[in-house]
This record gives structure tokens, sequence and C-alpha cells, in this order.
């Protein structure tokens, strides 16, 4: 752009606008690295990981290069000058919350970029993925370079991540060979000055693993990953960087939202292992995995999930609806009649083709009073149902698997009875937690309880929505959302409104229990 358009009318009135506009601002990554052609790596990757993950990406290109499978033909680097400028432009205008760099070709650009990230200082994090060597083995740094990451980047980032290669290159060409080598190169690279490490162990000798390091300075932190067997792994590096700076960017602290990129890269890698783009012995992989797998989903009315759904949250039992001589749809009908807010359906009796058929039906009722339904346990009839979502415990399908099969859009609930089955859920991709049991229940067998204190521990471990469930009814509803705790947003039952005679009256008092002990809450804080 010339100077002349950038002072042009229509650029100051687009300016005047937006500085008015009380919109919605979404999570923004600066990436600031080299274009590939081949689109495995590079800007293309950390485009398409940010969107994937929900974040929108602003680029500053620093180097064109000429890559694909085979390898890096040609690199030209973009002038120092004009990098500036687009730093400038960026910077000037947009809410940057992450800056991540890639491929910084010069020690000039080194400079460029410290000298800009002075002048608009980001409120939110930096992170640096030294990009000195591809995972094809093409130097794309001169190793020049590394006295200006030591010097002027290092010192500002709040993460760096190498790659064995590049943790050696960075301390003088040290071998690295062990998980106890990383550890030590991590903090010695600690003390030049990044916040954080992230050693990445993908090229350990005799790892069946892929391990990396993570060192914060006190604690060292070993991430495992099953090691996926593809040629498709170009563009890993920048994708699991661009995909942390994406998590960060939406809020989470660093260790999180390295375990998050982790996931979503090994994810990413066993859905594209075997695509075929190119004839050169490394491929890309396929960043938009999630989006492709529902193609089918595109125009469902699935219902999007909103944590205070699980205000009142029905479960139903067919050994209760025998018992009152009802169907699983009068049921349901009742229980939203009364104020119901979410349905799980927990048929443990029914054959796959009954609870196809009775799902089907509950749907129709579902959806026209605009209810989510979920399925207990059964992937397989949520999809054959459209359901809304599923709910599964800790011996169920894995959540992460059960979100590679129903997409980003669908609800999936995760029994947690203790902190790390939270932590772990929220990095699986869960959307809430259903946590107890809270109190003795005779609905499920053997059934331990975790009591009020219990439940506790586990909503403060977690930034998911909770539900509480577990021999909760009427005369305890109060005590459970009493405690209080923010991310406590309702209670799941059984018998207490199923094993009554009449379900909708027992759903509306529940609901005005529920309603007075929130209202309660709301006064205390
Ligand atoms: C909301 C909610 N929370 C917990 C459970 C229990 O799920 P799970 O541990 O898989 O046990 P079963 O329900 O399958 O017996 C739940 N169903 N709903
Ligand atoms: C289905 C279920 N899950 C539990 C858990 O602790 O995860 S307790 C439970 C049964 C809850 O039934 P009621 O409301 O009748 O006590
Ligand atoms: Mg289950």
């Amino acid at each position: 752009m010339s100077a002349a358009a950038v002072g042009c009318p229509v650029f100051k009135a687009m300016a005047t606008v937006r500085s008015g506009r009380s919109g919605h601002k979404p999570p923004h990554v600066l990436t600031v690295a080299g274009s590939d052609s081949g689109a495995g790596a590079g800007i293309q990757a950390d485009m398409k990981a940010c969107g994937a993950l929900g974040a929108y990406c602003s680029t500053v290109i620093t180097a064109i290069t000429a890559q694909n499978t085979v390898g890096v033909q040609g690199v030209h680097v973009v002038p120092e000058y004009f990098v500036a400028e687009q730093l400038r432009s960026v910077l000037s205008d947009m809410d940057v919350d992450v800056v991540k760099t890639g491929m910084l070709p010069s020690i000039a650009i080194v400079k460029v970029l410290c000298e800009s990230l002075k002048e608009f200082p980001i409120r939110g994090s930096s992170r640096v993925d030294p990009v000195m060597v591809s995972t094809s083995g093409d130097v794309l740094a001169s190793p020049s370079i590394l006295a200006g990451f030591r010097e002027e980047l290092l010192p500002m980032a709040d993460i760096v991540t190498p790659n064995l290669k590049e943790a050696s290159a960075l301390l003088g060409g040290i071998s690295l060979k062990t998980i106890a080598d990383m550890q030590s190169a991590a903090k010695s690279i600690h003390t030049l000055g990044p916040r954080t490490v992230l050693v990445k162990g993908g090229d350990l000798p005799d790892s069946m693993d892929a391990v990396d390091i993570f060192f914060d300075g006190k604690e060292f932190h070993e991430l495992h990953g099953e090691r996926i067997s593809t040629r498709n792994t170009h563009g890993t590096g920048c994708t699991l960087a661009s995909c942390i700076a994406a998590e960060l960017a939406k809020g989470s602290s660093m260790l999180p939202a390295v375990q998050a990129a982790k996931t979503y890269v090994g994810n990413a890698l066993r859905y594209s292992k075997d695509i075929v783009i190119g004839r050169g012995p490394q491929g890309p992989f396929d960043h938009l995995f999630q989006l492709k797998s529902h193609i089918f989903n595109l125009n469902s009315n699935d219902h999007h999930f909103n944590p205070d759904d699980l205000f009142l949250y029905a479960v139903t039992d067919s050994r209760m609806n025998k018992k009152w001589g009802r169907s699983i749809t009068d049921a349901i009908g009742a229980a939203i009649e009364g104020g119901a807010t979410i349905i799980q359906l927990r048929e443990k009796e029914a054959n796959t083709r009954e609870f196809v058929e009775s799902a089907t039906a509950c749907m129709e009722i579902c959806r026209s009073h605009g209810v989510p339904l979920l399925i207990n346990d059964r992937i397989d009839v949520a999809l054959a149902c459209d359901a809304d979502g599923v709910h599964v415990g800790q011996s169920d399908m894995p959540v992460s698997t059960a979100r590679l099969l129903l997409g980003p859009n669908k609800i999936i609930g995760v029994s947690c009875k203790t902190p790390i089955q939270a932590q772990k859920a929220y990095l699986d991709g869960a959307n809430y937690i259903g946590c107890g049991g809270v109190f003795p229940t005779t609905t499920k067998e053997n059934n331990p309880t975790v009591g009020l204190d219990g439940l506790k521990t586990v909503c403060l471990a977690s930034k998911l929505p909770v539900v509480a469930i577990g021999g909760i009814g009427i005369g305890n509803a109060g005590d459970v959302m009493g405690t209080g705790v923010s991310n406590l947003k309702g209670v799941a039952v059984v018998s207490a409104l199923f094993d009554r005679e009449c379900v909708s009256a027992e759903t509306r008092r529940l609901r005005s229990v529920l309603m007075d002990a929130t209202s309660a809450v709301k006064e205390l804080s």
C-alpha cells in the first residue's frame, strides 16, 4: 500500500467507524513468519490452525519460500523496511492478543520486530517458534541470526518452542539425545530470558512416545503424546506454536495451552495420516479435519451449548418409566413442561433399534421446545438421531474420540470425580463436567460419593461448567447450589423427577428451589 493510500479518506472513515464500534472482539494472533508455497507450514499453517481453534490470525510475512513436499527450493527475504511497514499496519490498528513468530530470516528483521513490539506493546503474550531448521531438515535461517534471537527476542518471549535441532543450535550445537538432555537444554534456554520453554522431542531416538519437555522456570513437565506413523508431518512445529498462541489468545494459561495444542496436533496428524499431497517424502497434514469430518452436519439444527442449560438437568431411567407406566416421550414431555433445561436419555436396558427410535421421537419433542437432548454412553445412537450431544463416563468412549466422531458443534459432557479428570476433560474437548455422586444414590450401583467438598474441588480444578449429580432432590438441591462456586451451573437428577407420580409438578418444585438458592447466592456475593 502506498503512503497516499494509507492517508486516503476511505481508510480514515473506516477507522472512525471501527473506533465507535461496540461489537465482539475475537481472540487475535499475529503471526510474523514466512510463506510456504506448499501451504503445510509457515504463515499458511498458522492461519489454518488459528482458524480451526477459533482465533483471528493476522499475518506479517518475512520471507516467501518456494517449497513443496520434497524440500525448500528457494527463499526470497522480504526487505526489513517492508516487514516494518506490515508490522505497523497491523499493530497500529488491531488489538492483537498474542504475537507468534516463525521464520525470521535476517538479523535486521529480528531487530525490526523487537523495535515494533517495543513501540506497540502487546497486552497479552508473545511467543517464539525459532524456525531455523524445518522438519524436513532444510535450514531456513542462518546461524548468524542466533545472536539476535538470544539477545533481543528471547527475553521478550512468554514461551519458546524449539525442536531438538533448534534447541541444540540455540545452545551452541550441544548434542541432545535423552530426556535428561532435553531438561537441561530447557533450563539453559530459560536462562536466556523466555518465561517458559517447550523443547519438542519429536526427533528423539528410541522413543515410542512423542515426548516434549515443558519448563516454567521452576518445574519440568513431561508431556507425552502418541507417536503417529505418517509421512504427513510437515508444518507440525508451526501448527503447535500457533495452537498455543490461539489458546493463549482465548485466555488460557500456558501449560493448558501447550497441552491443548499437543492434543490438537495429535488429532490432526491422526486424521490426515493417509492423505496424499505431493510426491515428496514429507507431506503436509490437514488442519481443518474437524470441519471436514462434519460436512454432513453443516445444515443441522445443532443446539448451541449454553452453560446455563445445565440448570435443571433431567436424566431418564427406563426402569422408573416402566414402574410408573410412562413412555419415554411422556416422561421427557412432562419434565420439559415443568421447566427442565436439558434432557439426557439414560436407557441402560433398551436395545439399539428401540433406543434409536425412542431417541428420534424425543429429539422431535426437545427440538420443538428448544431444549437440548443428550444421549448417555451411546455415540452411535446420538449420531443416528442427530441428538445435540452425549454424556460419557470415565469408562465409556474417551472424550477426544467422541469429539472426533461428533465434530465441533455437538455437546459432550463427561463424568469427573477428581481434579485430574476435570483438567483432562477440558483438554480433551468436553463442554461440561458431570460431578458426582454428591450424595448416596440407589439409581446407580456402586457409585462412590464425593460430597459437597469433592464437588467444589472438581469445580475449582476446571474452567468448564459443572453440573452436580447423585442423590440430589428438593431437600438438598439448595445446599448444592449454595456452595456458590461460579462454574457450578445446576443439578442433574433422575429419581427426584422420574421416580415420582407427577413428573411435571416435581420438576416445577425443584426448579423453584434452584431459583431461590441461586438468588440467595447472588445476593450474598
Ligand atoms: C450429568 C451426568 N453426570 C454423570 C453421569 C454418569 O455417567 P457415567 O459415569 O458414564 O455413568 P452412567 O450414567 O453411564 O451409568 C451422567 N449420566 N450424567
Ligand atoms: C447417573 C448417575 N451418575 C452419577 C455419578 O455420580 O456420576 S450418580 C447417578 C444417578 C443419579 O440418580 P439420582 O438423581 O436418582 O440420585
Ligand atoms: Mg456412562
